[in-house]
Order: C-alpha cells, then sequence, then structure tokens
C-alpha cells in the first residue's frame, strides 16, 4: 500500500503593519490591509507531517506530541475541510490523472488514488520554540498545517490561493505561506474570496534585514489577540480613523520602502504602525495593555539608540514592533545588531549565554555597553531575568517541504515525539 503522506516546515511572521480587526469572525476577514516581514526557518518553525490512510478512524491532530482536539467548526476543522475540499475538487477535474506522488502500480492504484480526499488524516506538528507564548506559534502553525495536506493532496494551489485557507486558522497565517515581506490584503467581498496574502518582495530583495526577538519574561497574556481585536472593533473611535485613514496610505509607503530598500522609511513606519496598535489597544473599553515596563523600556533605547545617530548626521538603525503581548522583534540592518544586543545587554542582564547564529561575538559573547553619545539616563537597568532571551535571526523564506526523514509520524500513523 502506498503511504499518502507529506512534512512541512514554515516560518513565523512579525507585522510591520499590524492586523487588528475583523469584519467577519467567522471568516476571518479583516478590518484593515497588513505586512509583516517573514522570518527564518533555521530559528523558528513549525514542522507538520500530514497522512491520509483509508484506515483511520476520525481526523486527529498532536501538537508537540500531546492531543491537540479538533473541535467541530473550529479553526482546525475548517482548515482541514478545506483542504479536503480542494482535493475533492481536484480529484474531480482529474479522473485520468490523479498526480499523487509516484506511484508504483498505477493501473490498480487510480481508484484508490481518487479517494484519498475521503480519508481520515492524522496530523502531527512541531514548534521548535514555546507555543502561545506571543510568538506568534498560531502564524508558522496554520501555515504549515496547510501547506502539509497541500502537499500530501499534491494541490496544484498558489501560494495566495492557500492563504485564504490559512487565513480561517488564524488571520495572521496567511502571510506565513510566503517569505519576504508580505502584505495581506484585506479585500472586500463577503465570502472572503480575495482577502489573501500576496508577495511584496522576496528575501532575496533585502536580505539584510535582520530581527532581535526580546522574549520578555510574562505570565500568559491575560487578552488573546482574537478577542482582544473584537472589543477594539465594538468600542474603539479611534480604530475608525486607523483603518480609514492611517492604515492604507502606510500600506502604499511602506511597500515603497520595501521595493526601494530604504531602511528609514521603513522603521519610522513600523514602529508608528506598533504604537498606534498599542493606542488603539488603549482606546478600548476596557483598555487593553500589551507592553510592560520591560517593553517601554526597549522602546526608550530603540528611540535614544535612533536620536543619537540620526543627531550625529546619521540614520536610523533600528526598528520596535510589538504584537499582542510584551515581548519586543526589533528589525535592523545586519550591520548594527551588534550593537543592539551590546545596548540590551546594559540594561537587561542575561542569566544564558547569547546564541549567536551569526557569530557576531566569538567566544568571550556580548559585555552589555552602549555607542558614544548614548544617553544613558533614558531607562534604568532591570534585574536579570526581565528580558529572558534573545533570539537573533532574519528575513527568511516560505514553507519548505522536507524529506521524509524528518516525518514525524510513524508507520502507525502516531507521533514520532511524544509530550
Ligand atoms: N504547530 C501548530 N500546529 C497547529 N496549531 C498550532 C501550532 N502551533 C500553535 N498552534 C495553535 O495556535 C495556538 C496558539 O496561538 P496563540 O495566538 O495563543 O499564541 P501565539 O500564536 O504563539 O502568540 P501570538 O498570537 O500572541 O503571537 C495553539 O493553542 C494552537 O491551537
Ligand atoms: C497583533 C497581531 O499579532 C494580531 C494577530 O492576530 P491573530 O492572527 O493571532 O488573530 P486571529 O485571526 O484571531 O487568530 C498583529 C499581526 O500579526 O498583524
Amino acid at each position: 500500500m502506498p503511504v499518502y503522506q507529506a512534512t512541512v516546515s514554515a516560518p513565523v511572521n512579525i507585522a510591520c503593519i499590524k492586523y487588528w480587526g475583523k469584519r467577519d469572525t467567522k471568516l476571518i476577514l479583516p478590518t484593515n490591509s497588513s505586512l509583516s516581514v517573514t522570518l527564518d526557518q533555521d530559528h523558528l518553525r513549525s514542522t507538520t507531517t500530514s497522512r491520509a490512510d483509508a484506515s483511520f478512524k476520525q481526523d486527529q491532530l498532536w501538537l508537540n506530541g500531546k492531543v491537540d482536539e479538533i473541535k467541530e467548526g473550529g479553526r482546525l476543522a475548517t482548515c482541514i475541510s478545506e483542504m479536503k475540499r480542494l482535493r475533492r475538487e481536484f480529484e474531480e477535474k482529474n479522473p485520468n490523472e490523479p498526480k499523487v506522488s509516484r506511484v508504483l502500480v498505477p493501473a490498480i492504484m487510480h481508484a484508490h488514488l481518487l479517494q484519498i480526499s475521503s480519508f481520515h488524516v492524522h496530523i502531527s506538528s512541531v514548534n521548535n520554540f514555546p507555543t502561545a507564548a506571543g510568538l506568534a506559534s498560531s502564524a508558522a502553525g496554520f501555515a504549515a498545517l496547510v501547506s502539509s495536506l497541500a502537499a500530501l493532496y499534491n494541490l496544484p494551489a498558489t501560494p495566495s490561493e492557500l492563504s485564504l485557507i490559512s487565513r480561517q486558522g488564524s488571520g495572521s497565517a496567511c502571510r506565513s505561506l510566503f517569505g519576504g515581506f508580505v502584505a495581506w490584503q484585506m479585500g472586500e467581498k463577503a465570502d472572503g474570496s480575495d482577502s489573501y496574502a500576496v508577495e511584496v518582495a522576496p528575501r532575496e530583495h533585502w536580505p539584510d534585514i535582520h530581527a532581535l526577538i526580546c522574549v520578555v519574561s510574562d505570565t500568559k497574556k491575560g487578552t488573546s489577540s482574537t478577542s482582544g481585536m473584537q472589543r477594539t472593533v465594538e468600542t474603539s473611535p479611534l480604530l475608525q480613523h486607523r483603518i480609514k485613514h492611517v492604515v492604507p496610505e502606510r500600506m502604499k509607503a511602506i511597500s515603497k520602502a520595501i521595493l526601494e530598500k530604504d531602511f528609514d522609511t521603513f522603521a519610522r513606519i513600523t514602529m508608528q504602525d506598533s504604537n498606534q496598535f498599542h493606542a488603539v489597544a488603549l482606546d478600548t473599553d476596557p483598555p487593553i495593555f500589551y507592553m510592560n515596563d520591560v517593553s517601554r523600556s526597549i522602546i526608550a533605547l530603540i528611540t535614544e539608540y535612533n536620536r543619537a545617530s540620526v543627531e550625529s548626521g546619521g540614520k536610523i538603525k533600528a526598528a520596535y514592533t510589538y504584537d499582542a503581548g510584551p515581548n519586543a522583534v526589533i528589525y535592523a540592518p545586519k550591520e548594527n545588531i551588534k550593537e543592539i544586543v551590546e545596548l540590551i545587554y546594559s540594561y537587561f542582564p542575561q542569566t544564558e549565554p547569547f546564541k549567536d547564529p551569526f557569530g557576531l561575538f566569538g567566544a568571550a559573547g556580548p559585555k552589555g555597553k552602549v555607542v558614544d553619545g548614548f544617553n544613558a539616563a533614558v531607562a534604568k537597568p532591570f534585574e536579570a531575568g526581565a528580558v529572558k532571551g534573545l533570539i537573533h535571526t532574519r528575513v527568511g523564506d516560505g514553507p519548505r517541504k522536507l524529506g521524509a526523514e524528518e516525518a514525524l509520524l510513524n508507520a502507525e500513523g502516531l507521533p514520532t515525539v511524544l509530550a
């Protein structure tokens, strides 16, 4: 019997123009377009194996080795049933050419192959970073889920077409179907068919964009993105101004900045948009606070770092951005990352050695120092542990198909990794 199985990894993305607000909560249609940078899967990724088999009794998913219930009508169930629908349509259009990866005995396999949309699936997924800790695991996770099913079903779908489905798992997940710089066009139609992701530029266009993630200690966030943004839609007058008058202009301006590799403009818009997203969170009734004192101190440090550069005739060197939690993501050209790590170290002592994937520091590691002209009084130093860790990564590629040796399901269709 052939094994119908595929394994794919998918990246995290962090938005520069934030998605915040839905006009349709079931289809996950946003109130504004958004734009993100895809981060490198060499560092942060979700890996997912999907298998279809006539012997499976039900659809099942294991996340990091633990059963994750597929609730009827829920987001996982929607994504899986939408992918089965695409497979069914593909089978109907190709009655004689099932095109499933090389079959051994084509003559007797056809009838069998054509039915794989009716088989139940087993799915095993692993994140190589903390799940549900504000590091966009849902974005990478749903992108990997949809991509692995597309590979299993051998669908000829484009990344934009697949993004229509991952969007229904988690809005931000639609942007993880592409590498590089990605826009989610909000669309206008009620059925959501024009609300999908497109590539603004591939990573190769501007590979110099690096990211430093400052993982800020925090207990689990109080208000999820899903419920927080709905409260904002219902109560914030500022959101109406943002979606009508601010985001459309910013989408155009930041896309142009990316195409021109204009870091100064890219950074200014990214910081302004993070600030406005947190302003609409504060404008929500009751108000929502995602940043904490550590987050605000990192803003002060990056602001001062940029001021010192600009006032001595230089350019903006870094941009901060925050999602629905206290973790900072700092975007910067690669040449500035060393200074930025030193800056963070001087205010936030680290207990673990800096993982230095790009070999910036040698064996000694960062010591903690600020650049000339930096006003050290803009923030006070924190105790060790306020920033739990730093992850240095960069702009990355889109979902990757992996070989059978990376599969996360064993011969019986059960997860190879157990929690
Ligand atoms: N690899 C995965 N495969 C399938 N679903 C996943 C995967 N990883 C995460 N998820 C889903 O996403 C949920 C976590 O999403 P949540 O929004 O709470 O956290 P996050 O995405 O890590 O943080 P944030 O959205 O604030 O950046 C998990 O409970 C699970 O339902
Ligand atoms: C602040 C954000 O990270 C919000 C992301 O929201 P989600 O995509 O997690 O929300 P749901 O669609 O309800 O799953 C901004 C962004 O990624 O654009």
